[in-house]
């Protein structure tokens, strides 16, 4: 008997934007945006100034419902969802603005991750049940991981606002990795770091994009970080896409170049 022909499994995207918009009053911030994401990707997301990426990242996470067009994750419509429902789905974010719990300690502002996941339930942690416990001391145990990932594990009992802002961007990172998502959202992780941070973090990022087999979507301003880093490159500008593909192909690309005017692409 002949055998069939090996069929090549239909790879489906991770996350899929389907003509994605939003619109703020008369303001059209973000139109018709189709954008794919797969398996264990680091993908960039950049612009000038205002092009609309955070309100993307804001689509993505629930903060915002857009007015137009559908979003998938892992192949469910997910458009309107609240955020929390969305972080449970696997899906966790930066924010340009560091959003730290400033007077809890670094240890605890990443179990706090952890705390929104939990599956021990509210019962189990109000009666203090073994199962609290038992939970906590993974908890706990799993949020050290973290902070030694990234290089925190000895600042552990210190309060947030105490820490430098290179190791602030890193406790969110690490923070948004404790909710265990299959994406990860970045909104300028760089911003204000100087080069040396800023090459640390380039690191960082791809370790754990292979450590923990995620797909990463990357906000940034530093160029050659992203450039550096990720292997396709999303251009946005006044809302719409303008342009995708390798960073060489963006870099080279003249809509890029005539977007960008005045700012140096390196
Ligand atoms: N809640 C809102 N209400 C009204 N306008 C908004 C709102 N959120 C964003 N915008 C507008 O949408 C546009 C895109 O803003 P957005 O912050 O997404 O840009 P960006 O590409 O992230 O810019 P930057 O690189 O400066 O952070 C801007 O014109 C902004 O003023």
């Amino acid at each position: 008997m002949e055998k069939e022909p090996l069929k090549e499994p239909l790879k489906e995207p991770l996350l899929k934007l389907d003509k994605v918009g939003i619109r703020f009053g008369g303001l059209k911030a973000v139109s018709d945006v189709d954008l794919e994401l797969y398996d264990n990707e680091l993908v960039g997301l950049i612009g000038p100034n205002g092009a609309g990426k955070t309100t993307i990242f804001n689509q993505l996470t629930g903060v915002y419902i857009p007015t137009e067009g559908d979003i998938f994750f892992r192949g469910e419509r997910i458009n309107g969802l609240l955020p929390y429902k969305i972080t449970r789905k696997g899906m966790s974010r930066t924010f340009q603005n560091i959003r730290l719990f400033d007077d809890l300690s670094v240890l605890d502002n990443v179990k706090v991750a952890y705390h929104s996941l939990s599956k021990h339930g509210l019962l189990s942690t109000l009666f203090r049940l073994p199962a609290h416990f038992k939970g906590e001391q993974e908890i706990e145990e799993k949020a050290l991981k973290f902070l030694e990932i990234f290089r925190l594990d000895h600042l552990r009992d210190e309060q947030a606002k105490n820490l430098p802002y290179g190791q602030q961007r890193r406790l969110e990172i690490a923070r948004a990795l404790a909710a265990e998502p299959k994406i990860l959202l970045l909104d300028e992780p760089a911003a204000g770091m100087n080069t040396q941070e800023t090459n640390q973090l380039m690191n960082l990022i791809s370790f754990i994009r292979e450590e923990f087999k995620l797909t990463i979507l990357l906000i940034e301003h530093d160029m050659s970080l992203v450039m550096g880093i990720c292997e396709r490159i999303y251009v946005l500008d006044h809302g719409q896409l303008i342009a995708q593909g390798s960073p060489e192909e963006v870099r080279n690309d003249p809509k890029v170049i005539e977007a960008y005017l005045g700012e140096e692409i390196t």
